[in-house]
């Protein structure tokens, strides 16, 4: 199998370091390239063993999947590399947010099979949430789920609910770093070290979130288990509660989303 991924940043790596380490692709079967970060394209390829090419004709040449992970502002830059040799057997696939598969095919000039998927950064550790978007052309999607299986959960959408997945769990992890952000913020003013404040809210959302891989309980239930009554929980979620916080959860992701549709008016 061959695998090309055009950009090498955040996402692209997440996505080719979580399929090596699963095992589930050979390095040998990965080609990057990208256009401002050429240095580390050489360490993915040292430390990785992934090929790296600036050739866009051998990068194109019999490839199985072309990635297409630049920023989407960067499209038509990586369509005009592309365009001269794309092959009809080559699969594109998107994890550009808000960029519609009918544009894609439109910029590189064929009718090959998109999917666009939307993965997070947790592809590193295989734990991203992918959402996925075929075209109607797209056969053997079998073969795409599973590789997108060994970095992360799947749920296959209709391309109109690529905003939404884009909002809640693309972005999403940048929200909940947010407010861990806040949380440690605020640690630091209780009168914790910088230190021993990021200690403590890493080593919390840790545990909480592998208390969550190993207890199917609902999170309200996980969270009266910790709540005594007239205790210490209850004072501080009777002011967490006052404070509109799903409303304020609600409007970021209704920004999230708008924006991503935003991305897609071309
Ligand atoms: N960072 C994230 O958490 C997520 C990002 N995405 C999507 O992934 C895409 C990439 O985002 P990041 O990896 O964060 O950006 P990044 O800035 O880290 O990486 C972009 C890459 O594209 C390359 N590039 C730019 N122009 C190019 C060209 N003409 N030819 C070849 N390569 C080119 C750059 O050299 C760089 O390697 C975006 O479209 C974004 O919407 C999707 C899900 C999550
Ligand atoms: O911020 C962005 O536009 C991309 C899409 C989802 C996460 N990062």
């Amino acid at each position: 199998m061959k695998i090309v991924f055009f950009g090498a940043g955040n996402m692209a790596s997440a996505i080719f370091t979580g399929m090596i380490d699963k095992g589930i692709v050979k390095p040998d079967d990965i080609y990057i390239t990208s256009k401002s970060n050429r240095v580390a394209a050489m360490e993915f390829k040292e430390e990785l063993g992934v090929n790296v090419s600036y050739d866009d004709a051998e990068l194109c040449k019999d490839a199985d999947y072309i990635i297409l992970a630049s920023k989407p502002q960067n499209f038509s830059d990586v369509a005009k590399r592309i365009r001269p040799h794309l092959e009809e057997k080559t699969k594109l696939i998107s994890v550009m947010a808000g960029i519609h598969i009918s544009t894609i095919q439109e910029e590189t000039g064929m009718d090959n099979p998109v999917a666009r998927i939307m993965p997070n950064t947790n592809a590193m550790v295989q734990y991203s949430v992918n959402g996925i978007a075929f075209s109607d052309n797209f056969k053997n999607r079998d073969e795409l789920i599973e590789l997108m299986a060994s970095f992360g959960k799947n749920v296959v959408v209709g391309e109109e609910g690529m905003d939404n997945i884009t909002a809640a769990t693309g972005s999403g992890p940048a929200f909940l770093y947010y407010i861990y952000e806040q949380y440690a913020k605020s640690l630091e003013e209780l009168g914790f070290s910088k230190e021993d404040a990021d200690k403590l809210t890493r080593n919390l959302v840790i545990g909480t979130g592998k208390t969550l891989a190993e207890r199917s309980e609902s999170f309200e239930k996980l969270r009266t288990d910790i709540t005594s009554k007239a205790g210490t929980t209850e004072a501080g979620l009777d002011t967490l509660s006052e404070s509109k916080l799903q409303e304020i959860i609600f409007e970021t992701l209704g920004s999230a989303r708008d924006r991503s549709k935003k991305l897609s008016e071309r």
